[in-house]
């Protein structure tokens, strides 16, 4: 059978990743999926670099539209990243009648339904199993292993970037901006790290996901989103007293609130019982719990993130669509697991109604009837505490802090009894609060 000609859009750190994998394991590759898997062309905006980097073997193009226009090329794969540029581009391959692999999450959470739309109508595959979890089939384990299941719930350390920077703050007490700075220097991060120091990169990832588990359409915007900017030291070291670690958690879950079905989507630092195994997922690892009905719960875990772990996943997807390309577009994998006209609008619940336990820090005057007056405004909020942590007052100090960890309850409850301790003299500052969860 004659090659598959893919079109390559952007030689950086994934493309050039998956460009030295395509060619180190062309022959495995090609026992796999029947046919050769060829780069006919890339395109780059610095040639000469591009040329280098792919030792004169392919057309080096300086504008992207030119391959996505090639009628010789079969499938394009997106690796340049961003909104409208990427957006243009796949959206011009589909119309072509392209297939497109791309491992652009923040491209798939906002377009995501435009795209799908676009494809589904002119009978062509977009595969993006790279955009979530780097290298971790997730993907295909979500929407073709776990296809028996009712997904009730999944969470997941789906940014390698901000794991490395709490592993390594933590571990070696180095400063968020040097770990920052390797984790660029390692590929990890985005373009803009702020996508993934506040939670932006996790979000993307997580919409997709919710998508995929529930059968809805893609809702960036929707989603709650807490980076790990604000997190404090001294509370990564307060939780490991408790027996918890920090993460930050990328959470898609099926919720009913007063008889209503919708679902919680939500980025944020969460405390994790030091005993589960994603509590000790480390650096640049990623990991996704998962819990269906049927199988339980399953956990999916490996490099989220670098060059040829991601090259990995975009390879996989070129392998999945050569085998594919001829078969009747209905008889294929939907691409958010459900078919199109089966797809249903469950509500995402803003960050009030959803249900969670808390940590709750606050630093106190060391005098009689402090810890009365909080644990009240917790009882009359209906809020069960679950630990309590009193750290003595350093010496010659009158101030100290306490930490609460509370049973599970609706955040706007916790929200109005957090304002109410704000509110008491004996509380100085505001309160600190970081959502816990027990993920069993
Ligand atoms: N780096 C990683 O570990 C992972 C990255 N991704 C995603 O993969 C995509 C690529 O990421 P990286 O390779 O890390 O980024 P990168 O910045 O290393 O590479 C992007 C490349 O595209 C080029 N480019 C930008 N605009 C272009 C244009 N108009 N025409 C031709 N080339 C253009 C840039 O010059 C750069 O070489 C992004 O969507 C990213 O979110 C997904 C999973 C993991
Ligand atoms: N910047 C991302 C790259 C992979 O998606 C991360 O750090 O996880
Ligand atoms: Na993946």
């Amino acid at each position: 059978m004659k090659p598959i000609k893919v079109g390559l859009l952007g030689v950086g750190n994934v493309g050039g990743g998956t460009f030295d994998v395509l060619e180190r394991n062309q022959e495995e590759i090609r026992r796999r999926a029947g046919r050769s898997i060829e780069v006919v062309a890339v395109s780059a905006r610095n040639l000469e670099r591009a040329k280098t980097r792919t030792g004169g073997k392919v057309a080096v193009v300086a504008n992207p539209m030119d391959i996505v226009n090639n009628p010789e090329i079969d499938i394009v794969v997106e690796l340049i990243g961003g909104y409208d540029q990427a957006r243009e581009l796949v959206l011009k391959a589909i119309e072509n009648g392209k297939h497109v692999v791309t491992a652009n999450k923040a491209l798939l959470a906002v377009h995501g339904n435009e795209i799908f739309a676009a494809a589904q109508a002119k009978g062509v595959m977009v595969a993006f199993e790279a955009a979530v979890a780097g290298g971790i089939p997730i993907i295909k384990a979500l929407r073709e292993g776990l296809t028996a299941n009712r997904i009730d719930w999944l969470a997941g350390i789906i940014n390698g970037t901000t794991n490395f920077i709490l592993s390594e703050m933590r571990d070696k007490g180095l400063d968020f901006a040097t770990v920052l700075k390797q984790a660029q220097e390692l590929g990890y991060a985005e373009a803009d790290p702020t996508f993934d120091i506040e939670g932006v990169d996790a979000a993307h990832k997580a919409t997709i996901m919710s998508a995929i588990a529930f059968g809805i359409p893609v809702q960036f915007d929707k989603a709650h989103v807490e980076g790990i900017s604000k997190l404090n030291a001294v509370d990564i070291r307060y939780a490991e007293q408790l027996g918890y670690r920090i993460k930050l958690l990328g959470i898609a879950k099926r919720a009913k609130v007063n008889g209503k079905e919708g679902v919680e989507l939500r980025v944020h630092p969460t405390l994790i019982p030091s005993k589960r195994l994603i509590a000790n997922v480390e650096g640049a690892m990623n990991a996704v719990l998962v819990q269906g009905d049927a199988v339980g719960a399953t956990l999916y875990y490996g490099k989220g993130a670098g060059a040829e772990p991601t090259a990995s996943a975009v390879i996989a997807d070129l392998v999945d669509i050569t085998r594919l390309a001829t078969a009747d577009p209905e008889h294929r994998v939907p691409h958010l697991a459900f078919q199109p006209n089966a797809m249903t609008n469950i509500e995402i619940l803003p960050m009030s109604e959803v249900t969670t336990s808390y940590y709750l820090r606050m630093n106190v005057k060391d005098e009689p009837g402090v810890l009365a007056d909080l644990t009240r405004i917790l009882a009359d909020a209906g809020i069960s505490i679950d630990a309590m942590l009193q750290k003595e007052p350093a010496d010659g100090e009158t101030r100290t802090d306490i930490i609460f960890l509370t049973h599970q309850t609706q955040e706007k409850h916790v929200n109005s009894a957090i304002a109410k301790m704000e509110a008491l003299s004996t509380v100085g500052g505001s309160v600190t609060k970081i959502r816990l969860e027990n993920l069993s």
